[in-house]
């Protein structure tokens, strides 16, 4: 299950290594992490980046050993916002010549960037950003400005105090005409002292959710006071302005300039299968340690795991994360198809990829972020404590569900791509994702033909289940739009409805790539079918929890959807007695994990009793502030008669 988890063998050995370089490496101990300042933790984080580096350049990691050995150091960087979005951002939008000079001297960490798109004003409307960059034909330089406050750059990772160049998303504006959103490389920092250049006000935005946690990252605020650069530096793959001040666009469509969203939103994916299942390692490794009630003649009472409503929380997660990682391992195949085409200028697969990657997003970081919450519950009192891991996690992974797009804003996307695939249903075949749109009328028809609780362990009537609620919603959302004369106001109207239908198309996509994956080939013995059991349990728990969606689209009846809860409980007893292996299968290392409630060897309320020591509030038997602040309202004496 660890190579199934993995992807492969290799990639197994791999991520093994690295997680045990990080692991062994006193550098990288976090477990204090929660108790510093904020300068000293984000000294501490710039330590931990410089040591990372050190490591990849001494040792000669490869990219791949480079991309686990941040991953596994395990704290918000700099460097993630360097190697996620400068670069690729480069990659994707620059010319051969642009690449040549900047990704060589970004690969060698001699400067150091963030992708500064975000405004104080404007964050999910990207048209509405405000920075200008104005076009100086005498000068042949562009200037970048920031007329308004709203107008500040606010957000972006690295900029803060790290970087020394940004990638900034700005108006241009070519002999006074607008022409939209372009990105242009802008260096704000002195390579020599650090120091802002002429022009650039520059620092950080102030203290984020939780203790530790995000605020490792220096997110920050930037104005431009007419900042001068070369022409060159506005990536011009997508559209160019020469040096007579002339705008061309190329034949490649302008959203390719949204691009570096679309790979980060991809690779967002595959992160949420990583966070869930870090804390679904926890909280049921924790769940077979802990036990309340149930003695039976003075024998131990129960373990937490073998109730069934801690069941019914925990494995619909532990089904999740296993889920999330097989939809991020096509969606991953989808994106470099789609860089593929792209480099050879076929554009065709681009809005089914924005469709995907964006609905995709949005589904598994919201039930991420919800499911870390939920494992924190289910470790009860233990959960709420920084040892347990969990807050931390929480915390830093909740804004996922708002940055690289707010998710509502992304499941609008999606509800526009779908409600275009059902307005085009009668002169157009749709395709990939969309396929099942294709066979409409028959999904409107068919209704559910499950009779007993065992019909529903059918990859087919799953399936067909799902497909039949998002084709019935979708078109129930065309037809209610087609009642509006303006489509947008009507898009406006029904947006809860669209956000819904979005969901659905979703839901199945994730739910098609399980059963996709299972029948490929899978070694190992038992492998596949604990495999089954986790796929029937993720379909059908979303199938219970959704049933009013299909029993409103008149697909399923009351019965057949009782027959699915009552399939579900029998689905949880057979993962019971593998839960446990499931969750080792990720391979995860004590110290990535950063939990005592999580540790593998289950040595808990030890380890517990012995860290509580270790809290400074402990140095002293006798709190500091004690006498200043307690002993004399001890002492005091009252004359009230009522006191
Ligand atoms: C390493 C991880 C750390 C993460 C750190 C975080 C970083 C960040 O957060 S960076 C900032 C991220 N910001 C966002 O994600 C902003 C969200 N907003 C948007 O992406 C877009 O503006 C939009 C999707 C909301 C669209 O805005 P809208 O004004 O409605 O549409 P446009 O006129 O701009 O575009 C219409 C047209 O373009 C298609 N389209 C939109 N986005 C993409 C895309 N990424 N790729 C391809 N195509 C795209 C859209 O579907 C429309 O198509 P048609 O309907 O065919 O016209
Ligand atoms: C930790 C963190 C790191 C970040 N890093 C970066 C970075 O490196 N670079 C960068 O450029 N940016 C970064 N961002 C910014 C991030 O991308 C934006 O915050 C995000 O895109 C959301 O935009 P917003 O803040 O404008 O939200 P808003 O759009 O203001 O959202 C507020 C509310 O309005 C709703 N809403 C907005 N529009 C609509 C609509 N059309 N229909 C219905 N509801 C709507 C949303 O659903 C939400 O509920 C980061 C943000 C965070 C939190």
């Amino acid at each position: 299950m660890k190579v199934a988890w993995a992807g492969s063998r290799e990639t197994l050995e791999l991520s093994d290594r690295m997680a045990k370089l990080v692991a062994n490496d006193p550098v990288f101990e976090k477990f204090t992490r929660p108790m510093l300042g904020r300068k000293e933790l984000f000294k501490n984080t710039l330590r931990k980046a410089a040591h990372g580096w050190k490591l990849i350049v001494d040792l000669r990691l490869t990219e791949e050993e480079a991309k686990w050995l941040r991953l596994y150091i395990d704290e918000p960087a700099y460097t993630d916002l360097h190697w996620g979005m400068f670069i690729p951002a480069i990659e994707g939008q620059g010319t051969e010549e642009q690449k040549k000079k900047w990704l060589p001297l970004a690969q060698k960490m001699k400067i150091i960037g963030c992708y500064a798109q975000t405004e104080l004003g404007h964050g999910s409307n990207v048209q509405g950003l405000e920075t200008t960059a104005t076009f100086d034909p005498q000068a042949d330089e562009f200037v970048i400005h920031s007329p308004t406050l709203t107008s500040s750059k606010w957000w972006p990772g690295g900029l803060g105090k790290a970087s020394t160049h940004a990638l900034v998303y700005a108006r241009l504006i070519v002999g006074g005409e607008f022409h939209g959103v372009h990105g242009f490389i802008v260096q704000l920092r002195s390579l020599e002292d650090h120091s802002p250049l002429p022009g650039i006000t520059v620092g950080d935005i102030g203290l984020k959710f939780g203790n530790g946690a995000y605020n490792t990252m220096d997110n920050g605020v930037l104005r431009f006071d007419h900042v001068r650069i070369p022409r060159n530096q506005m990536l011009m793959r997508v559209s160019q302005v020469t040096k007579e001040g002339k705008y061309m666009q190329s034949d490649v469509p302008r959203q390719l300039i949204y691009g570096t969203m679309v790979y980060v939103r991809q690779t967002i994916v595959v992160d949420a299968s990583k966070a869930l299942s870090r804390a679904v390692c926890i909280a049921t490794r924790y769940s077979a340690v802990r036990r309340q009630f149930g003695s039976r003649n003075g024998g131990p009472e129960t373990q937490v795991i073998d109730y069934k409503t801690q069941q019914s929380r925990l494995f619909p997660l532990l089904a999740s994360a296993y889920a999330f990682r097989f939809v991020g391992e096509w969606l991953k195949w989808l994106y470099m198809d789609v860089k593929q085409r792209l480099e050879a200028n076929d554009f065709s697969t681009l809005p089914e990829a924005h469709a995907c990657t964006a609905g995709l997003k949005s589904l598994t970081t919201t039930a991420t972020a919800d499911g870390i919450e939920e494992c924190r519950k289910l470790c009860g009192g233990h959960g709420y404590l920084v040892s347990s891991g969990l807050p931390e996690l929480f915390a830093v992974y909740i804004p996922a569900c708002t940055y690289e797009g707010d998710n509502v804003v992304l499941l609008l996307q999606v509800a526009r791509f779908i409600v275009k695939t059902v307005s085009e249903l009668g002169y157009k075949q749709p395709v990939g994702t969309t396929a099942y749109m294709g066979r409409v009328a028959t999904l409107m028809q068919n209704n559910c033909a499950v009779r007993t609780a065992e019909d529903w362990l059918n990859p087919g009537a799953i399936v067909e289940a799902f497909e039949a609620r998002a084709a019935r919603m979708a078109v129930a959302c065309g037809r209610q739009l087609a009642k509006f004369e303006n489509p947008e106001e009507g898009f406006a109207e029904l947006a809860s409805d669209l956000v819904e239908a979005s969901v659905a198309h979703c839901q199945l996509i994730v739910v098609s790539k399980f059963i996709e994956k299972l029948q490929q080939d899978i070694p190992g013995k038992g492998v596949k079918q604990s495999l089954e059991i986790l796929c029937y349990v993720y379909a059908l728990f979303l199938l219970h929890k959704h049933q009013g969606d299909f029993l409103a689209v008149g697909y399923l009846t009351p019965k057949q959807a009782l027959l699915a809860n009552d399939q579900l409980r029998t689905l949880y007893s057979k993962v019971r007695p593998n839960a446990i292996a499931l969750v080792d299968s990720f391979n995860y290392t004590d110290h990535y994990l950063g939990s005592i409630l999580g540790r593998y060897d289950g040595n808990v309320y030890p380890k517990l009793y012995e860290a509580a020591w270790e809290d400074p509030l402990n140095d002293s038997d006798v709190a500091d502030g004690f006498h200043q602040y307690v002993q004399p309202i001890l002492k005091q004496k009252l004359h009230s008669a009522k006191l």
